[in-house]
């Protein structure tokens, strides 16, 4: 028995899957131009697929599972169950419009013509705000359309906002946020279910590491408490003493999102020699 994940075959997200996969002690040889592999060391089938035809494969069972954008999942519009969010691949579906086009708010795109390659996405977002527009759908390159006549304005994924600027085009209207998930059918039969467990826990595990970091710190022993109390650690911080008598040595976790503020209150609070470690898995 064995699970098949079906994940693209190049472009933004193939990297990212393989990497996950690889994090999660999964080996895979992916050999140049090879469509389909086995992993060496989990029963696993990696499928190399164009990430469009991903949510069709999964739900009619020729993949069990898949690694996909949301807003493919959303655009494809199948019965599919998403596992697990990746944090990777996040990008936003935005409207974007001519810069010099005066623009205050989705009003002004009633009975325009808009580009894109989420029709469906698309329409839906309009339908809802009681906006009629016309739709073009184009399978790529969409920011060029506005300069070239095709349309008034776009509606495409953005990250760092350059391909917009590049082609003169401003975002105005966040249609949808997306990131890479993982994706399976309901068809999994229970021993698969158990490999889908297994999976899914080593990848809580890689995604756990990497929103959190190892922390050393030195301190005088009389500033231990206040050091302490800034410090959450997984259950609570570990105080070793130090070869100098009055110091010890202070271990914790910090997750990222507060991870600055903290360390600029340890430092206050007179925490010396501060070492911050990447974590690389995280079991809790
Ligand atoms: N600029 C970006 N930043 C981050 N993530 C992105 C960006 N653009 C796209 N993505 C995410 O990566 C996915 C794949 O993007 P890519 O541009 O490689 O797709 P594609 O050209 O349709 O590839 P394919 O050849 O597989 O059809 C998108 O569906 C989206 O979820
Ligand atoms: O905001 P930015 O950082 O500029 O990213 C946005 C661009 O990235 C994606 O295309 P991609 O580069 O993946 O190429 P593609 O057109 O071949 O899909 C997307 O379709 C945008 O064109
Ligand atoms: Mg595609």
């Amino acid at each position: 028995m064995k699970l098949r994940i079906a994940i693209q075959k190049s472009g933004r997200l193939h990297e990212d899957s393989i990497k996950l996969l690889k994090e999660c002690g999964i080996d895979i040889n992916n050999g140049v131009n090879k469509l389909k592999t086995e992993a060496t060391n989990f029963p696993l089938e990696v499928f190399f697929l164009r990430d469009d035809d991903i949510p069709q494969y999964v739900e009619d069972g020729v993949a069990d599972l898949g690694i996909v954008g949301e807003n493919v999942v959303l655009e494809k519009n199948r019965p599919l169950r998403t596992v697990e969010k990746l944090g990777f691949g996040k990008c936003r579906l935005a409207m974007a419009v001519p810069k010099s086009m005066e623009y205050s708010s989705i009003r002004d795109l009633q009975g325009q013509r808009i580009a894109t390659s989420y029709p469906v996405i698309v329409n839906d977002f309009l339908r809802k705000l009681d906006i009629q527009a016309e739709i073009h759908e184009i399978s790529g390159s969409v920011e060029i359309a506005p300069g070239i006549g095709l349309a008034d304005a776009i509606c495409d994924l953005v990250s760092s906002g350059s391909t917009l600027f590049m082609n003169g085009l401003k975002e105005v209207e966040t249609v949808l946020r997306s990131e890479a998930v993982l994706v399976s059918n309901d068809k999994l039969s229970p021993g698969q279910q158990q490999l889908l467990a297994k999976l899914q826990f080593r990848i809580q595990a890689v995604k756990k590491a990497k929103n959190n970091k190892y922390v050393l710190l030195n301190a005088p022993n009389d500033k231990l408490p206040e050091i302490i109390g800034l410090l959450p650690g997984m259950k609570s911080p570990t105080v070793l003493p130090l070869a100098e008598e009055g110091w010890s040595s202070v271990h914790s976790v910090l997750n990222e999102n507060d991870f600055w503020d903290i360390i600029e209150n340890l430092k206050a609070a007179g925490a010396q020699g501060i070492l911050v470690v990447p974590i690389e898995k995280m079991v809790v």
